[in-house]
């Protein structure tokens, strides 16, 4: 709701919607009340429109644009209505202005922010554009230049950029509430006309037409598929071709468009699903609810391999003190110089100098061969290569040296936390957390809870997780965890394809015009192949463990493919060999390009292998690698190792390059539906019987049975009795 008071000639309207003053018709309605109520009147001399609780408003509410009532219209009208107003209105922002709630404040004759203040008009990330008016206004109060940025890109800018820009009149350090209303008293009686942004010109430039094309195709190169970005670039460039409210038509047609998009949706869908992320809970009961984190006051990193380099730094740049660890001084010089190196390159893109950050300070960093050093912190992340006999190692010592309460954080892709759990005397804080490289860059945390490990201890992970900067969900121990759990179908697919008769460069092209940053071939040749080499061998899957006579491509009775065992036996192990599924220019080269060696190797090992090539079109490519992934995502939520979809499509959103216009796999998967999707695995699985990864989850089958209910019902579905955990 909008709160009416009045501070003796200056009406005051409070937006009020906890926790973030969206504006819901009940809002718009009291704003439009407030506002009729200060024109009725004469005493009240000017109006000031401010949020409650220290934020002005997050804009409309993201729930409600699949509402067959949402509020777009009367939003677009009530900005038109505040700028008429006969009476000076100014906005006091504080916290934030976002979306609609910056577009209210553009309708606003002045406007004046907290030096605290964001704002915003972030529409474009939700597949949108600013419809309330939003691509009109702002090029003519800050210039065209400025307002592409900003829509196109969502943006949050500080108070004082926006002042910098002329998007703010004042901005203040103290009670910006009582300065809105100082600044209200002294316009009163001042013309209006030239603060009414629909009667100004928009700022010209000297060769706007070249400036246009140039920012198109900036914008275009940006989007990387997503349809939102080039409508608002088209909204705004209506806005240097025609007058206002030829404008503000164009721009509500090309809204409409958007509005209707299923990347609308999907991005809307991602935007809440990342928040519902944050509400973990455990088939035992813990909760986010009850969980109480302890503060992490400290942290250790131990290993300065390319992961520890990237945590130490995550650490560093979150302001957490950080005793980094390495087995002895020649690794500990090498690793510090690496992250040195990362520290400097951070506060240079952070535009803070090396001072700000403070990594020469001993005392926020230090660099050690001794455990002893481990003793008074309050977490310890270990991330040493991937070998549970050495992790054990570790966190023995580990539990005899920490003090009680530290938390014990592994960082791993695979391994059994309650295996390494098991080396301690202390598995309640044991917890995993599987980083993504470059641990400093991506955003995603997986934080993996144990048997034994406390509600407390994933509460303090998941706090670290948004002290980072970073996305964490909460998942159950298996092997793989969650993402890489789905990985492996998908990979092992594509590589069957190539079996087949496909090429590396057919599959990548299918999968990276489905949206994904780069195809399953580009990413094994980046991470390399050794890794997952190793682990086969570990699993006695390939190498001299393998029981003679064992046929090629079958193990335990299922199909199995060792081309990729052939090319580490080659030693091309990707990028940094110089070779892999694709040659590169050299070893740790990284442009890839279709190798003919690579095609000789495939023809032979089909004619060895008695497999007659066969032409394998877009639609099964896609369909075998994505419904194969989805289908463990099933299997997955069926054994309550994660607590919904909203947890799946987060991780490969924000881990594995996902493309967040189509939601991420789960929600991709009610989009198509799910009794599609199903018919698809049944036929797969009938043509592939020896592949387990075809055959349709029992959970997916339930929920096509029941008549393919939303997403946001599907774990209703799910039986207590079924999670394995
Ligand atoms: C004609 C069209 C006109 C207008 C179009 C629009 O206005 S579209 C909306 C544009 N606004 C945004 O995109 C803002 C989105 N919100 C944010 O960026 C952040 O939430 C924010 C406001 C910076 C706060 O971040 P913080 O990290 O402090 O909190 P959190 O993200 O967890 O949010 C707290 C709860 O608020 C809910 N929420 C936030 N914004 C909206 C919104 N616009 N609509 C609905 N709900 C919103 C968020 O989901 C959290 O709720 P919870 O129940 O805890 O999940």
């Amino acid at each position: 709701m909008a709160q009416y008071a009045r501070s003796p000639a200056v009406a005051v309207i409070r937006l009020r919607n906890p926790p973030v003053n969206t504006l819901s018709f009940a809002v718009l309605q009291a704003l439009e009340d407030g506002l009729e109520k200060a024109d009725a009147d004469p005493s009240v001399k000017a109006v000031m429109i401010c949020g409650e609780n220290g934020k002005f408003s997050a804009g409309a509410d993201i729930r409600g644009f699949s509402s067959p009532n949402r509020p777009v219209k009367s939003l677009a009208a009530l900005v038109s209505l505040i700028e008429s107003s006969k009476k000076p209105v100014v906005a006091a922002i504080e916290g934030i202005a976002l979306g609609g709630g910056l577009e209210v404040a553009l309708g606003c004759h002045y406007r004046v922010a907290h030096v605290k203040a964001r704002m915003g008009l972030p529409e474009v990330t939700l597949g949108l554009l600013p419809g309330a008016e939003g691509t009109q206004r702002l090029p003519r109060l800050i210039g065209v230049p400025a307002a592409l940025d900003m829509i196109t890109t969502g943006k949050h800018i500080p108070a004082t950029e926006a002042l910098k820009l002329g998007l703010v009149d004042e901005v203040v350090e103290e009670n910006t509430v009582e300065a809105a209303i100082r600044l209200a008293n002294k316009v009163i009686g001042q013309p209006l006309g030239p603060r009414r942004l629909s009667l100004k010109p928009v700022p010209k430039l000297p060769d706007m037409e070249a400036f246009l094309s140039q920012a198109r195709v900036r914008v275009k190169k940006q989007a990387q598929g997503c349809l939102a970005p080039e409508l608002c670039f088209q909204a705004v460039r209506a806005a240097t071709q025609m007058p206002f409210a030829d404008g503000v038509r164009r721009e509500r047609e090309l809204f409409m468009v958007l509005l209707s998009s299923g990347q609308a949706r999907a991005l809307q869908y991602a935007f809440l699903a990342e928040r519902a992320a944050q509400k973990w809970t455990t088939p035992g009961g813990a909760s986010w609810s009850s969980a109480t984190p302890q503060p992490v006051r400290s942290a250790a990193v131990i290993g300065l391999g390319t992961m520890g380099r990237g945590i130490v730094t995550s650490l560093v740049k979150a302001n957490i003190p950080v005793v980094a660890l390495e087995q002895d001084l020649e690794y500990l010089n090498t690793g510090r110089k690496a992250v040195m190196l990362l520290l400097e390159r951070e506060a240079m893109k952070m535009e803070v100098g090396a001072q700000t950050l403070d990594f020469h300070n001993p005392a926020r960093l230090q660099f050690t061969v001794d455990f002893d050093s481990l003793r008074d912190v309050d977490l310890v992340i270990e991330a040493v290569f991937e070998n549970m006999a050495l992790k054990k190692e570790i966190f023995h010592k580990l539990s005899r040296i920490c003090k009680p309460g530290a938390l014990l954080c592994t960082n791993t892709s695979a391994l059994n936390i309650d295996e390494i759990a098991s080396a301690t005397s202390r598995p309640q804080q044991v917890i995993g957390t599987h980083f993504f490289s470059p641990a400093h860059v991506m955003r995603l945390l997986e934080i993996i809870y144990g048997r034994h490990t406390s509600p407390t201890a994933i509460a303090t992970a998941v706090q670290l997780a948004k002290a980072l900067k970073k996305v964490g969900v909460v998942v159950g121990n298996c092997f793989g965890f969650v993402g890489n759990r789905m990985m492996f179908p998908y990979v092992q697919q594509a590589v069957f394809l190539l079996e087949e008769g496909s090429r590396p460069e057919a599959v990548d092209r299918v999968l990276e015009d489905f949206g994904f940053k780069i195809g399953p071939f580009r990413m094994s040749d980046l991470a390399g192949l050794d890794v997952g080499w190793r682990s086969r061998q570990g699993q006695g899957l390939t190498g001299p463990s393998v029981p003679a006579g064992t046929p090629a491509r079958q193990r335990q009775g299922q199909r199995y493919s060792p081309l990729p065992d052939l090319l580490c036996e080659s030693g091309r192990f990707g990028q940094k060999t110089g070779k892999g599924w694709y040659q590169y220019e050299k070893a740790g080269g990284r442009t890839a390009t279709p190798d003919p060696w690579l095609h000789s190797l495939l023809a032979q090992y089909r004619d060895t292998h008695g497999i007659e090539p066969r032409f394998i079109d877009q639609e099964e490519i896609l369909e075998r690698c994505l419904f194969s992934l989805i289908n463990e995502g099933f299997a997955i939520l069926a054994e309550g190792i994660a607590s919904g979809p909203e947890h799946l499509d987060v991780i490969y959103i924000n881990g594995y390059g996902w493309p967040k216009h189509k939601g991420g796999p789960m929600f991709y998967a009610s989009t198509v539906g799910l009794p599609r999707v199903l018919a698809k695995l049944h036929k797969y699985s009938e043509a592939h019987p020896d592949v387990p990864g075809l055959q349709p989850s029992a959970f997916l089958k339930k929920l096509a049975a029941v008549g393919n209910p939303p997403i946001k019902e599907w774990m209703s579905y799910l039986s207590q009795q079924s999670s394995r955990l």
